[in-house]
This record gives structure tokens, sequence and C-alpha cells, in this order.
């Protein structure tokens, strides 16, 4: 399979996409100290996400949303419904989801134009935060969207606003408290019971209506917020082989996930068959949400 070539390799062969130094804002990408015109909603954002994910919370969410039984749609159908939210916890962007989703599958398609993998997984890895719909049933930002982190261990210090985990009941519990917590050594992070939001419900859709799109097309949809990991280096000590080889193309991905955010609009009709076919070739017609 395409992915199965080295990441690296590719990536040096191909890399064209320029890293922007500032966002839309005139600020530079990731600060949440800069004081715009979105700094004080993010923040707001994270204090109530920090303090209310904890183990017990997302094992629940996981288990009720796990059945799927909320709605029958195709992945195409799941985008449109995008097109009406915003993310609160991006200081990068106040642009409908939908826009997000073709800039980055756009973005990265150019600078890899053979991965059609890698097209797909850009244009879906966002499409659990249709669980901001009323059909989903309207869930708060705060269990949706924003950067995720492990439950049953201890918040590494890296995480964003990490300052609001005091008030989380996990951060006094004797074993979450641990480094280890309720975690083995290497343990994969398959094995983690990451915080409940958006990564973890598709990939849950995905894996349950049996996509075709290979590991590292599900590890990057599962782990695409997880920036502690994949930006810090932090709590590899819970990751396993496969999980160090899927960090390659997570890396590769963000890159393109984080810095194609801009004002500049995708034409929709314009590139819809182009995904259309990529849809057909990797998903059923219709999926169970
Ligand atoms: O604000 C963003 C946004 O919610 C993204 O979808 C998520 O993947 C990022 O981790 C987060 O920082
Ligand atoms: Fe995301
Ligand atoms: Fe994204």
């Amino acid at each position: 399979m395409a992915c199965q070539a080295n990441a690296e390799q590719i990536k040096s062969n191909n890399e064209a996409f320029a890293v922007p130094n500032n966002n839309a804002f005139g600020h530079s990408f990731r600060d949440y100290d800069k004081e715009s015109e979105r700094r004080a909603g993010v923040e707001n954002f994270y204090k109530t996400n920090h303090i209310n994910q904890t183990y017990q919370f997302a094992k629940k969410k996981k288990e009720e949303y796990g059945k799927l039984n909320r709605a029958e749609m195709s992945i195409w159908e799941c985008c449109e419904l995008l097109n009406e939210f915003v993310d609160e916890s991006d200081p990068d962007l106040d642009e409908p989801q939908i826009e997000h989703l073709l800039q980055s599958a756009e973005a990265i398609r150019r600078d890899y134009p053979n991965e059609d993998w890698l097209h797909l997984t850009a244009l879906i890895h966002d499409l659990g935060k249709v669980l901001l719909h009323p059909k989903f049933g309207g869930e708060p930002q705060w269990c949706v969207v924003g950067d995720t982190y492990p439950l049953g261990c201890a918040f590494d210090e890296s995480i964003v606003y990490h300052k609001y985990f005091g008030e989380n009941p996990d951060s006094k519990h004797p074993i979450y408290s641990t480094k280890l917590g309720i975690y083995k050594e290497n343990c994969g992070l398959e094995n983690v019971t990451i915080s409940w939001g958006h990564d973890e419900y598709m990939y849950t859709v995905m894996k349950e209506n049996k996509t075709t799109l290979p590991p590292a097309g599900l590890f990057i949809v599962r782990f695409h917020s997880f920036y502690a990991m994949h930006r810090n280096g932090a709590y590899s000590y819970l990751m396993n082989e496969e999980d160090k080889e899927n960090l390659q193309w997570l890396r590769i991905f963000n890159k393109y996930d984080l810095y194609s955010k801009s004002k500049v609009r995708v034409d929709v009709e314009k590139v819809k068959p182009y995904y259309l076919s990529l849809v057909q070739k990797y998903f059923p017609a219709k999926l169970k949400w």
C-alpha cells in the first residue's frame, strides 16, 4: 500500500507548500497568548474543557456515541452539515468548517499528488465536529473541539492552558495524577483513553463503517488534536513502535491541517467530483453515525 513507503522520503521529494508566518489575523499560528479578536473566547473554551474532561466522562461519551445510532448519511452529506459551524477553540480560523476541510485537503493534494488516501484523510479529519449539530445532541464545543490529551494519567505541562487542570477532579486522583496512571509503559496509544471529542468520534465512525483507508489514515484522524504528543513529544512512554511509525505521517499531515487555514475559499463545486470519487473508493455509500 502507498502509505507503507517511507514517509520522510516522500516528504523530501515532494514538499512544496510554503508555511506562512502569520495566520489570517496577522499573528503566528497557535499563539494562545497574543491579544486578538479570538483570544478571550479560546481561553474560556479551554477553561471549561480542562475542568470537565475527566476519565469517567470520556469513557461514558465513547460508549454513548460508539453505538452509532444517530444518523445514516454519506461522507459528503456530513461535510455539508459542517457548513454552519465555527470552531471556538481555534485562534487561527473563524471560517465555517467545510472551508477548513477543503483547504487542508487541497493543500496536501498539491504536495502529495499520488497519496490519494491522504487527500481523503484530510477531507474527513474534522467531520467528528458534526457532534455540534442538533441531530447529534448539539453537544457543547468544549467536548467536541480543541486539543486532546490522555486521561487516567497526569496532564503534561505542554498542554495548552495547562493551569486550568487544577480544577479538574482527576488532577487530585491518587492514580490518575501519576505519570503512568492506569497505563503500562509503551502500551500503545490505542489503549489510552483520550479526552472526548471530534477525533475519537470520527475514528470510531471510520472503523465501524469499515473504511479501507490505511492504518496511518485512521491514526491521523484519531490523534490529530493531540498536540502535546505530535508537536511537543510528550507521552512518548505510552507509545509503541507502530505509533512511532504512524507519527511520521501525522506530522506531515499536521503541517497542512494547521497552516492551510486562511480566508481564501476553495471552489466546492469544482473539487467535489474528485473527492466523491475518493469517498467511493474508501467508504460505503451510507455510513452509520
Ligand atoms: O482549535 C483546533 C481545532 O479544534 C482542531 O480541529 C483541532 O484538531 C485542534 O487540535 C485544535 O487546536
Ligand atoms: Fe481537528
Ligand atoms: Fe483540522
